[in-house]
């Protein structure tokens, strides 16, 4: 600390003020004095204001410990170096810059900003803002492995001046500034997700113009300085560089340049300062007033100090000289006290002003924070444009203590890639406050609840902690559980809540997520299930919940019944339902190709087995022994019959107890896959199928005994098994079983074939449908009605061939 007489001390700080901090934001200054008094000196812009001996103010001095003491930024430097630096010759000229050119991304964003997104200009200060406080999050968190990097944690902070006279706005922080080679990368190229995200949607836009929305949205980081600036400055440097470094940038240019910086009073010990010269048209951003406005409004949750160089003012007492007249009526009467006459007047100064609050949201007490707040902190944090759909909020104490907050967004992420291999960054880990990464989604959250977005506190994890850490942490896993189950009771909230739409729009964003979760989660079935949703049956407008379908479920009733199928409409026409249908019993409809192998995974739901009605062995609660026993009497043979002439095609022919209006279908083995899945399978197969051979399994062909077509068949068994037409008839039997009940045929084309010459039979007359007796067969075709039919089947006419 420097002794010095007031005097002096003032002159000195008005000196170096006035003349060489012209813009720099950290021109605020101290100096001990002989007496032990403090003398405080600010500057804004190119002047300096008032030097007020320390104390009057609070704010003042402690900043300016501050500054002195703790960061040795503003005045231990500068002091030194006035008396040097006092001759302006001393200073060497500085370095040529170098000239680099943008890449053609940039060029294409910076001819965006400045020509096409016009409105909301001002997310500029949300962007910069964001990007300091990014940068001292890194630096914090190097410096957990180098502590002599911070030696105080108020060393880290952001601090914003304006010069409106000249229409400047300074951004300074002191993050982890930017090499050279780091300047070219981050503000020569866009390799950001953000940004690059931007892009793609400005280009998705119909209007080639731009949607200025979009910018709300997305933000365009770096560039958005290019909003309101028309040139732009950024002096940098990073602990891993001996030099700073100086990039500049014009609005419209197609490069930049990066010089070194040399001007010993602009050296800066760690950090980014960024001047923005604004545009004619945006010079109103350069009032302390509005900025403050600003950080308010975006910047709330930034979770460093924002400070705003702004004029204060303090009252103060001071004497008045009396008026000689009313000196001498004074004395006269001698009965008045003597008193000197003051009064009050405002002593103006500029000074730093803390504009946020610094306590991280997740700090706080939940009962004094708004949903307004969290909501407004979520799309902060995350770049989001819409509010989330629910919020949850807590500390878990105990065995393991942490605070987090938990989102659940409104939409889901874009790219179908994020659901089988999400790598979102949307947990945000801190240790102690210091954030640590967004890295570790995997580590705390299972993959199928990746969607979900928050911030995670730990007191209890060491500040170096790294994946590895993490994954064998007995912490972790218990952290991970709990927050498990906290995204599980915000996502039942949400789907209690009397708002139904908040839950079609989750189950619309997030179902898939939900159905995966029942696949690789087999602990948290019972929280997973009550949140699945389907079509049914008796609601194929609006899904129902498995709780919908229990209580709708007949007293007689044991399983929960469901039907595999590419969309609804499909599902209803299956033949598999026919009998269902006509008993009312619901049946889910399982339309997403990831429901049947979820629903699967499941098994049971309230005790109550999911059965797969496309399955053979169908139990549908009305077993009729002596019934099954006539009707094996009566087509026992001709279903043998037709086995023997589909051969491999199908494991066994059995009377159906599911079909009413169908003459026959194909029901899958219990084990085997499904139509659907086998559909599903194919689709993805590539290459090697083999394994698909053994998961096909055994196919049963069910007929209808009840079904006209099924009793002319056994009729014409019965009168001659090797009657042609029959054996064809029952081929195309086969082929139609096949298309209707969901499983593509092997030969399409010769179906086809084998549709059109029946066609062309029964036009010319040549063919119908195989009847009991010898007349029928040649005579031509009778129209086919139920009544004529039941009529050949009741008294079929015995027939001599072999059975
Ligand atoms: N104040 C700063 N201090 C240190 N590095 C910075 C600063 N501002 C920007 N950068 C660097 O420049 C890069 C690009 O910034 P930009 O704002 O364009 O994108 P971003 O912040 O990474 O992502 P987003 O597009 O989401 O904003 C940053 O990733 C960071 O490395």
């Amino acid at each position: 600390m420097h002794r010095l007489t007031r005097r002096s001390a003032s002159a000195i700080l008005r000196h170096t003020g006035g003349s060489r901090y012209p813009h720099n934001a950290t021109a605020a200054a101290a100096a001990t004095c002989s007496d032990d008094s403090q003398v405080v000196g600010h500057h804004t812009g190119p002047r300096w204001y008032s030097v007020l001996p320390s104390g009057r103010c609070n704010t003042v001095r402690s900043l300016t410990e501050v500054n002195l003491n703790k960061n040795g930024f503003f005045l231990g430097n500068r002091y030194e170096t006035t008396a040097a630096a006092s001759d302006a010759s001393a200073v060497p000229p500085p370095p040529p810059a170098e000239k680099y050119e943008y890449q053609a991304e940039v060029s294409r964003l910076m001819d965006l900003i400045v020509n096409s997104l016009y409105s909301n200009k001002e997310v500029f200060l949300r962007e910069l803002i964001s990007n300091a406080s990014d940068a001292l999050d890194k630096l914090r968190f190097l410096a957990v492995t180098k502590p002599e990097l911070l030696k105080d944690a108020a060393d880290l902070a952001i601090r914003i001046n304006t010069d409106k006279d000249n229409g400047i706005v300074t951004i300074t922080d002191t993050g982890i500034g930017m090499t050279q080679q780091e300047l070219v990368d981050c503000l020569g190229t866009i390799a950001q997700s953000g940004t690059a995200k931007f892009l793609k949607a400005m280009k998705d836009s119909k209007d080639a113009g731009g949607d200025n929305n979009l910018i709300g949205q997305f933000g365009v980081g770096f560039y958005s300085a290019f909003l309101v600036a028309d040139r732009v400055v950024v002096s940098s440097k990073s602990p891993n560089s001996n030099k700073q470094y100086v990039w500049e940038g014009e609005a419209n240019a197609s490069s930049y340049t990066i010089r070194e910086e040399t001007d010993p009073e602009k050296l800066i010990p760690r950090g980014t300062c960024l001047t923005l010269y604004l545009k004619n048209d945006d010079k109103g951003f350069a009032h302390p007033e509005r900025i403050q406005r600003l950080v308010k409004n975006y910047s709330q949750f930034v979770s460093f100090p924002i400070y705003i160089w702004q004029e204060k003012g303090y009252t103060k007492e001071v004497e008045v000289d009396e008026d000689p007249a009313e000196a001498s009526k004074d004395k006269q009467d001698e009965t008045n006290e003597k008193k000197k006459k003051t009064k009050t007047v405002v002593e103006k100064y500029w000074d730093w002003e803390l504009t946020n609050e610094t306590q991280p949201i997740w700090l706080r007490n939940p009962k004094e924070v708004q949903t307004e707040d969290y909501n407004e902190f979520y799309k902060r944090t995350f770049n989001e444009y819409l509010d989330p759909l629910a919020s949850s909020h807590f500390t878990t104490e105990g065995e393991v203590e942490f605070r987090s907050i938990l989102y659940v967004p409104a939409v889901s992420p874009q790219g179908k890639d994020d659901l089988v291999n999400p790598k979102t960054k949307n947990i945000r880990l801190h240790v102690k406050r210091v954030f640590i990464s967004d890295d570790f989604d995997g580590e705390l959250f299972p993959r199928y609840l990746s969607f979900v977005k928050g911030v995670v506190d730990s007191n209890d994890l060491p500040l170096n902690v790294s994946r590895e850490i993490l994954q064998e942490s007995r912490i972790v896993r218990i952290m991970r559980k709990r927050l498990v189950r906290k995204a599980f009771d915000m996502i039942l909230g949400i789907s209690m809540s009397e708002n139904k739409a908040d839950y079609e729009r989750f189950w619309d964003n997030f179902g898939k997520y939900m159905k995966l979760g029942c696949l690789e989660d087999r602990e948290n079935h019972k929280r997973l299930a009550p949140l699945l949703r389907f079509f049914s049956s008796q609601s194929e407008d609006e899904m129902i919940s498995l709780d919908e379908y229990v209580e709708n479920m007949k007293p007689e009733q044991k399983d929960i019944y469901y039907i595999a199928s590419d969309s609804v409409t499909s599902a209803r026409n299956t033949p598999f339902l026919e009998k269902l249908l006509e008993k009312e019993l619901e049946v889910l409809y399982l339309v997403d190709p990831i429901d049947e192998i979820a629903v699967q995974n499941l098994k049971s739901y309230k005790e109550k087995n999911f059965i797969d009605i496309s399955k053979e062995d169908l139990d549908l609660g009305d077993k009729n022994e002596e019934k099954e026993k006539m009707m094996k009497e009566e087509f026992g043979q001709t279903c043998d019959w037709i086995k023997k002439h589909l051969g491999d095609r199908v494991a066994s022919v059995q009377i159906s107890n599911r079909l009413s209006s169908s003459p026959c279908v194909l029901a899958s083995a219990k084990f085997g896959w499904s139509a659907n899945m086998e559909r599903l399978m194919k689709s993805q197969t590539v290459g090697d199928t083999s394994s698909m051979e053994f998961m096909r399994g055994r196919r049963v062909f069910e007929i209808n005994p009840d079904h006209p077509i099924i009793q002319n068949l056994n009729a014409a068994f019965n009168s001659n098994p090797d009657d042609n037409d029959a054996l064809r008839a029952i081929d195309l039997l086969y082929d139609a079983a096949l298309v209707s009940s969901g499983f593509t045929p092997e030969n399409p084309a010769q179906l086809g074939g084998k549709i059109y010459e029946m066609m062309g039979m029964a036009l010319s007359g040549k063919w119908s449908a195989p009847t009991p007796t010898p007349e029928v067969h040649h005579s031509a075709p009778q129209p086919q009605t139920p009544e004529t039919l039941e009529a050949e089947v009741v008294e079929p006419v015995e027939a001599g061939g072999q059975k």
